[in-house]
């Protein structure tokens, strides 16, 4: 197997965080199948599965190459470790939760692949309403923000309208898939 990096894309409340959790427990015996943490310069929330960097934080593990990928968005920047490329050399299929303006300007790459994770503008409200991490004002711009998102190329989109396990089943059938393909 080739690795790869996984690029988990989609709208603030399609589910990312909780569909990766989910297909991580399915995927707990896979040790070619790894799910990155995030850096965001966000304080902890229970809402939010993220390692809380500070602005200066971020700066120094930018300027010492600590990190392989990175984007600015909602305020924040986010980054991925650089181990994980490491990783992805030995073979690896590494899960990131990403960015979809940041996957739109990656060039198109046999190592990068993405998945879209969509919910309907209902659930994606009602779900960042019950989550209680965004302010009502940042819940309404993560929501317009999604018009500029209509149309992101994407290599596996699951719908996740119903349960969390069937959204997880199909994203671990998914990288189970993945890792076999030559
Ligand atoms: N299929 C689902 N059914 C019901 N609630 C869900 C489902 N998927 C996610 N949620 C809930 O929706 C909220 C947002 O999910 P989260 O994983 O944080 O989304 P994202 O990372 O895409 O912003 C969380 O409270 C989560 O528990
Ligand atoms: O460019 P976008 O596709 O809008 O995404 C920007 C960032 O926002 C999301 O994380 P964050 O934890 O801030 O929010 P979310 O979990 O509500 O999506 C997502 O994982 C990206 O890292």
């Amino acid at each position: 197997m080739n690795g790869a990096w996984v690029f988990v894309c989609g709208p603030s409340g399609a589910g990312k965080d909780s569909v990766m959790a989910a297909a991580r427990a399915l995927l707990a015996d896979r040790a070619d199948i790894v799910f990155a943490r995030r850096m965001v310069t966000r304080p902890p929330h229970a809402g939010s599965d993220h390692d809380p960097v500070s602005g200066g934080e971020f700066q120094t593990l930018l300027g010492s190459g600590s990190l392989c990928w990175h984007w600015w968005a909602h305020g924040f920047v986010y980054g991925i470790d650089s181990r994980y490329a490491q990783d992805v050399l030995s073979g690896c299929l590494v899960v990131v939760n990403g960015s979809r303006a940041h996957v739109s300007n990656l060039p198109v790459s046999p190592q990068l692949r993405v998945v879209q994770i969509s919910a309907s503008p209902q659930q994606l409200a009602q779900r960042m309403t019950q989550r209680a991490r965004d302010s009502a004002d940042a819940v309404t711009r993560r929501l317009a923000r999604n018009a500029d998102f209509a149309d992101i190329a994407a290599d596996c989109h699951i719908v996740n309208d119903t349960t969390l396990a069937v959204a997880a089943r199909q994203l671990a059938d998914y990288m189970t898939t993945l890792a076999v393909t030559p």
